[in-house]
């Protein structure tokens, strides 16, 4: 399975968000990608005034995916975008995944919500504008099991245990919209690390520079083997990288350190 990340600056213009999005699957499909991961709020990435009004999985948004993975005949992993629920106050932030023929496999919303105040550097309160889900998914993707998460989750380990121990995943998703100020000294470690003490593959899809209201985010998107060995990274900026997935890589590290099967607790 040849999974690639993109890696995307979503701003304040859902429509060319879409088509940047749109771009990058083209180019990794090319590139022989089976399995195309999409960053965070990929459909709008800006103020909340501006937004366009939220959808529900078949509104226009969705179908545009939808339509990428059946016009390339790929599965597509939608990053996350802006879903509308039941509180008129608050969306939901949803990835999407469709398969080779377009049609929703499954969908998450994100738990954990990133509030956070660092002052001076981060102030961020997704709670006020999003509802927290309350469900892990894990899809099955032509035999490869894939857990999915969404960004901030990423610093929550128990969830990534129960998707790879309850959901047996082994490839873990994370499209993401991590922070500079955060991501420097978090990302990569937390990323390495569910891939470590899981025995899993990770595939992690960032937004990178700058995005309204002064925001800027990390990037350095990157597939990460069961070993916590990087495979691919994106450098800097809007770009993709694809890696193939070898399960016997997977298998061959759970059976020499079998530290997921001697867990005690
Ligand atoms: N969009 C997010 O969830 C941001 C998470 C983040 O930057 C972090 O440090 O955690």
């Amino acid at each position: 399975m040849r999974v690639a990340v993109c890696q995307l600056n979503s701003r304040d213009d859902r429509e060319a968000n879409l088509a940047a999005a749109e771009a990058l699957i083209d180019r990794a499909a090319a590139a022989g990608a089976d399995l195309v991961l999409l960053p965070e709020y990929v459909d709008y990435l800006g103020p909340g005034a501006g937004m366009p009004p939220p959808e529900s999985a078949d509104g226009e948004v969705g179908r545009f995916f939808a339509d990428a993975a059946r016009r390339r005949g790929i599965w597509l992993i939608a990053g996350s975008f802006h879903e509308a629920g039941p509180d008129p106050d608050r969306t939901w932030n949803t990835t999407l995944v469709f398969d080779r023929a377009g049609t929703l496999a499954a969908s998450y919303r994100k738990i954990h919500l990133y509030d956070v105040e660092i002052p001076g550097r981060v102030s961020y309160r997704e709670s006020a504008s999003v509802a927290p889900g309350d469900q892990p998914v894990v899809v099955e993707v032509e035999g490869l099991r894939v857990g999915l998460s969404i960004c901030y989750d990423l610093r929550f380990p128990e969830l990534y245990r129960q998707l790879a121990t309850a959901g047996a995943a082994q490839l873990l998703v994370v499209p993401a919209a991590f922070m500079m100020h955060t991501g420097r000294d978090h990302w990569e470690v937390l990323l390495r690390a569910r891939a470590i003490e899981n025995q899993c593959f990770v595939a992690a899809a960032g937004q990178t520079g700058d995005h309204e209201p002064g925001r800027t985010c990390y990037g350095r998107s990157m597939v990460i083997d069961p070993w916590g060995t990087v495979l691919s990274q994106v450098p800097d900026g809007p770009g993709f990288a694809v890696t193939d997935i070898d399960l016997s890589c997977l298998e061959r590290i759970r059976a020499e350190l079998p530290s997921l099967a001697n867990r005690r607790l």
